[in-house]
Parts: C-alpha cells; structure tokens; sequence
C-alpha cells in the first residue's frame, strides 16, 4: 500500500514531509518508499489512539533527524487538536508506546465489557450494568487525569480495611494474576509492533 501510495503521489512529494501511524514500519522504510517513488521527504511517525475521536486521545511523536523544527512543530499541533501529545527520543519506543496507550484503550474497554458481564451475572439489569461499568471508567479516567495522587494512591484510598475492594484486589493483585497478565500483554503486544516493521 505504501508502494502504491508512493507511486500516485511520487515527485509531488518533494518539499512535504509524511507523518505515518502505522504501527511498526519504521522511519526507514518510510523514507525508502518514499525515495523510491522519487521524493526525497522526511518521515515522523505517531501513534495515536482512538480517543483522539472524541478529543482525548493521547499520542507518542518520533521525528527522524531529517525533520526540520517547523515540521515537527506542525506535525505536533496537528496531534495536538484531538488530545494530548507526547514526543519520544528514540523511535524503537515507539513500539512499547504502541502497546501501552496506542492498542491501551482495548484493554480499558474490555474491562468495561467484563465488569458490565459480572453485574448482569449478579442479578443487574443489561443497561444498569452498563451504566455502572462505563461511569465509573469514566469517573476514574477524570480523578487519574485532574488529581496530583499517584494511581497507586488513588487505589489505596477506595480500598477500606478489610472491606469489598480489598476482597476483589486480593484476587486481582494476586502474582499470577494482573501483576503478571498485564506485563505479559504488554511484552506481546510491543513485540508484535516489532515484528510490523518487518
Ligand atoms: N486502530 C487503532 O486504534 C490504531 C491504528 N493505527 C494504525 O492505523 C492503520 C490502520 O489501522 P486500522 O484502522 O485499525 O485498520 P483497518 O483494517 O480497520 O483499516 C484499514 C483501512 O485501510 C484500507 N485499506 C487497506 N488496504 C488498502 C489498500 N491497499 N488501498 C486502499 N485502502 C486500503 C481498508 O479498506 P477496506 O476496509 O476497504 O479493506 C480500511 O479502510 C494501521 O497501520 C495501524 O497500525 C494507529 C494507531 C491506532
Ligand atoms: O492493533 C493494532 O495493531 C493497532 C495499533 C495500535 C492500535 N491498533
């Protein structure tokens, strides 16, 4: 696709540069394509994620040494109209910065549809369910985004002593469990970011 991409745009190329969001493909074979459609460009790359849709998304920046400022500046403004935008040294981070926020939002919607399941299996209403399980995404997505506290803090202060979320993080907090399930997804997932570059 980038080849014919290139072969359609060719030459008009010159004088651009291409910020890519594709997963993996790196700076260089970006470039080579791009050089072997006779266009001589600078590439950046991000990743976004689909909260940028409704204007919170969160991006990663890498721009190759061939971008000028004002093209790094302009390709940042342009990520910058739907969310927030964080630029990164080196581009290999591109890949685990894939994995945590670029495929990150997957991990927080299955856990809307898990928590929304359990409270049907408890007795709830499908829409009670649900209101539930997105509203409180919601709510501690906005305490993560405008407090001070760390995550680990604002977990400590919901878990009373001996009380309900205690009971639930015993089984989530378990080694076996999120500790080491959410590290393993995130290996395989940057690995797979990887292997797209080809
Ligand atoms: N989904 C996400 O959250 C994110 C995705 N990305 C990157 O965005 C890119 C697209 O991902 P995603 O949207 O999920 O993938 P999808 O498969 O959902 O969409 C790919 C789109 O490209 C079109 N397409 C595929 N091949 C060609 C071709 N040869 N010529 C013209 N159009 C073509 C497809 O058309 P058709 O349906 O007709 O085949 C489809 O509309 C990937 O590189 C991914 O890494 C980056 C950040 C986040
Ligand atoms: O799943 C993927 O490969 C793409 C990249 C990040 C989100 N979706």
């Amino acid at each position: 696709m980038i080849d014919a991409l290139g072969k359609a745009l060719g030459p008009r190329l010159n004088g651009a540069a291409l910020l890519s969001v594709m997963a993996g493909r790196t700076c260089e074979a970006l470039s080579e394509a791009a050089r072997l459609a006779g266009a001589e460009i600078p590439v950046l790359r991000a990743m976004p994620n689909t909260p940028s849709s409704v204007g919170a998304g969160i991006s990663g920046l890498y721009a190759s040494a061939a971008a000028t400022p004002e093209q790094t500046s302009i390709c940042h403004d342009l990520l910058f109209a739907v969310g927030d935008v964080v630029p990164v040294e080196n581009e290999n981070d591109l890949s685990v910065v894939t994995a945590i926020s670029g495929s990150g939002p997957a991990y927080v919607f299955l856990l809307a549809e898990l928590l929304e399941k359990a409270g049907q299996q408890h007795g709830l209403a499908p829409n009670v369910a649900r209101r539930l399980a997105r509203g409180t995404i919601y709510g501690a997505g906005r305490m993560l985004d405008d407090l001070p506290e760390s995550a680990e803090d604002l977990r400590k202060a919901v878990t009373s002593p001996n009380g309900t979320t205690a009971a639930a993080l015993a089984i989530l907090m378990k080694p076996d469990a999120w500790p080491e399930t959410v590290p393993k997804a995130i290996d395989a997932a940057t690995k797979r970011a990887d292997e797209l570059a080809g």
